[in-house]
């Protein structure tokens, strides 16, 4: 059963790999024969040389010994290039594994991405990469299982012979067959209990590896959050090193302390498989020693059949212990192919989004309700909402009201929990949900730029022109800065990958926007975009602001009340419910929350 298992794995893991290295295959069988047959070329020949001297035949001997450094040299040579070649596919398969969950990541619905259960089953498979043994390691087990097993046939057609070296009429015990079924119960014997004791280490070595996998992931964002630069500023002023110092500590003791424990008891079950083993050998000895005293095979011979009786043990022993490894660190594949195979639950959606040079894309909330996976707060209550082609809207609200929530369902981020939201009509969860994003150019209060150069952060990927790039960053505000840089709109941002620059919280947020304006979406959406410019700054926005998105329709999300004046319309949401709605005359008038919120804001500038 265990062995099916291994198999079926072992076929499955290569299977995998060879997508991206065809060469796989041939590489472990070739330099596992190598690995395996170098030792018995060197028992062949030097059995053949020594009765040869001990017969006085030394220049046949020259012959013998030419052959066998060649042999020993182009062996030598494949098994070392087939080792290097493991160890390349070892690493890349870890690119492989890592790629692969990326994809399944960013492909996966959001709300399911965020939760609690879907982080620790991506830390469970980058654990399974990380540590001692994981994935990758499963090609070097292989390799190892393939070359033992092939010293396991050579050392045995080398041995079969000595079991037909007896005097069947002898009642001696070495010359009998007596001595050789010792051999064969002895080996059995050993056999099954190191498999038995290799099995229980290892168990217990993952029980240990999953006790600590909570654990270790703590201790792994402690580390990151200590070398990461960009909290520096907090951890100084803040004297936050103490805290985190303490829990990282407070997770590794133990962390530190099971595997101690654990490697004590390893230790006596590798001790134990030695002493059996080393036991087996001793007897090879005996037997085969009393074999040459009675005259039943030379000494040449006892040399090559003890050298390959010990090949054997060793090669068996290696392959009970890369056996169960192999069998324990499956549950790492496992891991990694329950995530990789979860299927999308709800971006099925395959309808094309018409593509409409006119913009005209309109999007209606139709009695849309809305509380977070696991939680009963209701964010949204039976929300009935339209967003007109080509008109400026603004949200407005109290910190925690759904202003981001009602965005997020909007983008699909996530699905209403009851009503519907229409795009020109259509349900939008019928849409391919690649070519419905394409409908947004949205910067999220949070957005995040990467340590790249600047050019990739506004493109992500797209072809870049040059031209667009600089009307984008003039329309943003940030030309001039850019144009100062010391590669332009090739400059690396940030230190992390080495020689970037730093730029202002400011000028990173006008960098969002400047992305937003690239990816030219008829959708324009801005999330607080404005809250770390300064009022220069803004104005310049809220002046470009028409300009930047003339003919599309766009929202405008702000605690700035002043920029809502440039919205056609003005959305209040409280309680979950559209509270006011209308333009910035007509909400004054009524005096209510945004009149409040308006009033309480222009007190300070008053
Ligand atoms: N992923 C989430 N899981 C559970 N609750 C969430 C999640 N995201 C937000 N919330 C909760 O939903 C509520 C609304 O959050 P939302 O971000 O939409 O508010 P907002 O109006 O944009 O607030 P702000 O003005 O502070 O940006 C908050 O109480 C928040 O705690």
């Amino acid at each position: 059963m265990k062995l099916k298992k291994v198999w079926h794995e072992s076929v499955s893991f290569i299977k995998l790999i060879k997508a991206d290295h065809p060469n796989i295959i041939w590489i472990v069988v070739i330099g596992g024969l190598a690995g395996a047959a170098g030792p018995f070329v060197q028992l062949f020949f030097y059995a053949r040389v020594l009765n040869k001297v001990l017969k006085g035949q030394y220049k046949e001997c020259i012959l013998d010994v030419l052959i066998l450094l060649i042999t020993a040299l182009i062996l030598n040579l494949i098994k070392k290039a087939c080792d290097q070649s493991v160890i390349v596919l070892r690493e890349t398969c870890a690119d492989t594994i890592y790629l692969k969950t990326a994809n399944r990541a960013f492909t996966m619905e959001y709300e399911e991405f965020e939760r609690t259960e879907t982080m620790d089953a991506i830390r469970r498979v980058q654990g399974g990469e990380n540590s001692s043994g994981g994935i990758g390691d499963q090609i070097q087990s292989i390799y190892v299982l393939v070359e033992k097993g092939f010293s396991i046939l050579f050392s045995l057609a080398f041995v079969i012979s000595l079991f037909t070296r007896v005097d069947a009429d002898s009642r001696n015990f070495f010359c009998s067959q007596w001595s050789s079924l010792l051999i064969i119960a002895v080996f059995a014997i050993v056999f099954l209990l190191c498999l038995k004791l290799s099995a229980i280490s290892y168990q217990k070595f993952y029980e240990v590896e999953k006790k600590n996998e909570h654990l270790n992931s703590i201790g792994e964002y402690m580390l990151a959050i200590m070398h990461n630069y960009q909290h520096g500023k907090d951890i100084r002023i803040y004297s936050m090193q103490g805290l985190l110092k303490h829990y990282f500590i407070s997770v590794m003791k133990p962390v530190n302390s099971v595997f101690l424990k654990w490697s004590v008891t390893d230790g006596k079950y590798t001790g134990a498989i030695v002493f059996l083993t080393q036991l087996t050998s001793g007897l090879v000895y005996v037997v085969l020693g009393g074999k040459a005293v009675y005259g039943i095979i030379s000494i040449g011979e006892v040399f090559m059949y003890a050298g390959a009786i010990l090949e054997f043990t060793g090669a068996v022993r290696s392959e009970i212990v890369e056996y169960n490894s192999f069998y324990y660190r499956m549950e790492y594949l496992n891991n990694y192919n329950e995530f990789i195979n979860k299927p999308n639950t709800r971006y099925t959606g395959t309808l094309p989004v018409e593509k409409r040079l006119d913009g005209e894309y309109e999007f209606t909330f139709e009695n849309v309700s809305f509380q977070y996976p696991g939680t009963d707060n209701q964010i949204l209550d039976h929300l009935n909402l339209k967003f007109e082609i080509g008109k400026k809207y603004a949200i407005v609200g109290k910190n925690g009201a759904g202003k981001t929530t009602l965005i997020k369902l909007l983008c699909r981020l996530y699905d209403p929990s009851e009503g519907r939201i229409l795009l020109n009509g259509i349900d939008i969860r019928y849409y391919d949900y690649d070519e419905y994003t394409k409908v947004f150019s949205i910067v999220f209060q949070d957005f995040k730029l990467l340590a790249l150069p600047l050019a990739d952060n506004l493109t992500l990927g797209d072809k870049a022109d040059d031209k667009r790039l600089w009307e984008v960053l003039k329309q943003a505000g940030m030309k001039n800065r850019v144009e100062k840089m010391p590669g332009k709109l090739e400059t690396n941002l940030y230190k992390n990958n080495g020689e970037g620059i730093e730029i202002s919280g400011g000028e990173a947020q006008k960098l969002a926007i400047a992305r937003a304006l690239y990816k030219d979406g008829p959708f324009v959406i801005l999330d607080e975009p404005t809250a770390a410019l300064d009022p220069i700054a803004e104005a310049e926005i809220y002046e470009n602001f028409n300009t930047m998105v003339e003919g599309k329709t766009a929202i405008y999300i702000s605690h700035r009340m002043s920029s809502c004046k440039f919205c056609n319309d003005i959305i209040v949401i409280d309680g979950g419910k559209i509270a006011e709605r209308g333009s910035h005359d007509k909400l004054l008038r009524e005096n209510g929350i945004y009149a409040s919120l308006y009033t309480t804001q222009a007190r300070y500038y008053a």
